[in-house]
């Protein structure tokens, strides 16, 4: 309160007054003049000019000077111009003779001078009186935004963004809060027709040519209907020799920094020489399709041209379309370069010894990898190439639900300022998180840049990989929370890509759902999974990787009567894998699934290591595992035809690597 310099205001204790409030003294000084304060004077005349002194100018928005290289000899203007030309070609309609017009910067900050840039078919026609008022309308385009930047969009334009009391940006990703694997669509043209998975099992829907342009006249003419759009151009990939140039156009805050978080995001210098993006993404997510267009089944379209180089997102707001979406575009391009592409984490040991984390959703692989002892690679997507691994992405994308800071510290603290957390439910005041409460939905999730863990590997890449651990939640609680498995087992649970979530948490207690995805991603594969079980064998056999089984899911019963695993006991075995240590205990096989399973773990009971010890009701136990044993064997059918690498001999061995019945 108290207040110095000239004209101060005293609120000492000598002078309280009667009811012990602090008498308020004025002194003046001698000329009477009343200052402000005794600091110099700011050099501004006026508050608009104070205000211009406050944020100056800087990278990348503002492209650097004097460069070196390629583009050195371009002057800055002749540089924003490019860009802008290239954005306005993103955003051109394909129908129209002209437009759009985009111009850069925040509509709302009408002072500054925008640049200009629209793009014609047909140049040299000036605009006549038959263009629509939509060729006349500019398109304010905000380009790779900071968080800051983003954060300040968000929360005073987009409804159901708050800071949360660690700094995070809490958005609501709208009616969808998990992805629509049924409204994903590729085109199938001459290429892809050979090229991909098409038919039963396929994650792959078709949709045709003509389809993908009506979607995609629909969602660019969305976006330029805005105010403004965000643009981000980033890259995928560690591996500077297979990285790919993405560009992402939203309409939305949260979608920019959500794709900020999750790509690599580039430096100044790389930005300015960005040039034309391998890849685009539309997201009109807030704007549905049109059900008289054909093939379209719901108002949600997520369309993948490959051909194009292009996605559309029409009616979801979810943001794990556009990271899943690349991931898809991932599994085609790389395959073709003879590089795997994971749907699994990866982290590294102090020694360089990688382990990888394959799993289905909520198995575990962000967890399981953010490891305090080990440097995080990445938590989702990965390529292996003749070189080692790389992570595709620059951000991890952890499952909050009963976020815990004791089990999870280092996730816990990466939910800071940056991050965007989606869908959870926080106090109105505090602002602070209860990551208990399920209210908007069960899959609520934080995105964060990788660096926020504090021990990353940056760049993210490592030397091939020593263990491969497959990851499934088992709800049934039959399978062994380890095993170890011979390269055969490996591929035939890689192949079957098992886990078993509960069905409908709410409705009480009911049955676990199995589901098999095959690859562990099978939503996200583009070829026939036994492409890449090929391509995995071969890199393990030829780097002698070990593989796992772990299950992070039930012990002790199925879900209902027994318990999740506990979240340390799994950290003990994972421990104990990258240690070598379980590669030298001594093992049993249980029946069944004649699986390799260890007598003792440090750190873990030995009783829970054979799931027959943890359930008292020992028929249930032989029945819930027959069972799941024939879920497996039914599932494994539709890939009994199929030879997996060049010689029979082992297709064969893998498919006696199933369960005996
Ligand atoms: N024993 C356990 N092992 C691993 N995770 C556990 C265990 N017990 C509970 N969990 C919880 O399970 C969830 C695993 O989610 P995680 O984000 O790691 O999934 P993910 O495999 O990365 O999935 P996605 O591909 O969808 O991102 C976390 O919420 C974690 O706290
Ligand atoms: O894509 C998502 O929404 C989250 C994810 O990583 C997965 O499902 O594998
Ligand atoms: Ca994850
Ligand atoms: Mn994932």
């Amino acid at each position: 309160m108290a207040a110095n310099g000239n004209g101060r205001v005293n609120l000492a204790n000598r002078g309280a007054g009667r009811n012990g409030l602090a008498k308020i003294q004025t002194q003046t000084r001698q000329n009477g003049i009343c200052h402000d304060d005794s600091a110099p004077p700011v050099k501004a005349q006026t508050i608009d000019e104070l205000h211009s002194l406050q944020k100056k100018k800087s990278a990348p928005t503002t492209p650097i000077n004097g460069t070196q290289g390629a583009f050195a000899a371009i002057s800055d203007e002749e540089r924003q111009k490019q860009q802008l030309q290239s954005i306005s070609a993103s955003l051109a309609s394909l129908t129209r003779e002209t437009g759009p017009k985009v111009v850069k910067g925040d509509p709302a900050r009408q002072s500054e001078t925008p640049k200009v840039s629209h793009v014609s078919h047909h140049d040299y026609f000036a605009p006549t009186i038959s263009v629509s008022d939509s060729s006349l309308k500019f398109t304010h385009i905000l380009c790779n935004l900071s968080p800051a930047e983003l954060y300040e969009q968000a929360i005073k334009y987009e409804k159901g963004s708050f800071i949360t009391s660690s700094g995070a940006l809490a958005t609501l990703s709208g009616a969808k809060t998990g992805r629509s694997p049924k409204d994903k669509r590729v085109v199938r043209d001459d290429t892809t027709e050979d090229d991909l998975w098409w038919g039963k099992g396929s994650p792959n829907i078709e949709m045709d040519e003509h389809t993908f342009m009506v979607n995609r006249e629909r969602a660019v003419d969305y976006l330029n209907s805005l105010d403004k759009v965000f643009v981000n151009d980033q890259f995928l990939n560690w591996d500077p020799e297979n990285r790919i140039k993405v560009r992402i156009v939203s309409a939305r805050a949260y979608h920019s920094l959500f794709m900020h978080n999750m790509c690599i995001r580039p430096t100044p210098e790389e930005l300015e020489n960005f040039g034309t993006p391998d890849f685009t993404i539309y997201n009109a997510g807030q704007f549905p399709c049109n059900r008289y267009t054909h093939y379209m089944t719901s108002s949600t379209s997520i369309d993948l041209n490959l051909a194009r180089r292009e996605m559309v997102i029409l009616g979801t707001q979810y943001a794990g379309e556009m990271k899943k979406g690349l991931f898809s575009v991932m599994h085609y391009l790389m395959p073709k370069r003879q590089i795997l592409s994971l749907h699994s984490g990866c982290n590294m040991g102090k020694d360089g010894d990688v382990a990888l984390f394959f799993g289905l959703s909520g198995t575990g692989k962000t967890t399981l990898s953010t490891d305090h002892n080990r440097y995080l690679v990445g938590d989702d997507e990965h390529c292996w190439s003749q070189n080692g691994v790389s992570n595709i992405e620059g951000g991890c994308y952890a499952k909050c639900i009963d976020l815990s800071r004791e089990k999870e510290p280092d996730i816990w603290n990466a939910i800071k300022f940056g991050a965007v957390l989606e869908n959870v439910v926080f106090d109105e005041h505090t602002r602070e998180v209860d990551y208990a409460d399920k209210s908007v939905t069960e899959n609520t999730r934080a995105a964060y840049p990788i660096e926020y863990i504090p021990n990353a590997k940056i760049p993210c890449v490592g030397p091939h990989p020593k263990n491969v651990i497959l990851l499934a939640c088992d709800a049934f609680g039959v399978l062994p929370p380890v095993s170890k498995l011979s390269l055969a087992q490996t591929m035939y649970h890689f192949i079957s890509g098992y886990t078993a979530l509960v069905a409908g948490t709410e409705e009480g207690v009911k049955e676990p759902q199995a589901t098999f995805s095959a690859c562990f991603g099978a939503a996200f594969i583009m070829l026939h999974p036994t492409k890449y079980a090929a391509m995995l064998a071969a890199k393990m056999q030829k780097h002698g990787a070990t593989g796992w089984l772990v299950n992070t899911g039930w012990s002790g019963g199925s879900y209902g009567s027994g318990s999740r695993m506990k979240l340390a006991y799994t950290r003990k075995i994972i421990d104990a894998i990258h240690s070598g240590s379980l590669l030298e205990a001594d093992y049993k096989k249980t029946s069944v699934f004649g699986l390799e399973i260890p007598t003792e773990v440090k750190g873990v009971p030995s009783e829970i290591l054979d799931p027959v010890n943890t359930w008292s009701d020992k028929k249930a136990y032989k029945d819930t595992l027959l069972k799941l044993a024939g879920l497996f064997k039914s599932n494994f059918e539709g890939f009994m035809t199929h030879k997996i690498g060049k010689d029979d001999k082992l297709t064969g061995e893998i498919l006696a690597a199933g369960p005996i019945v």
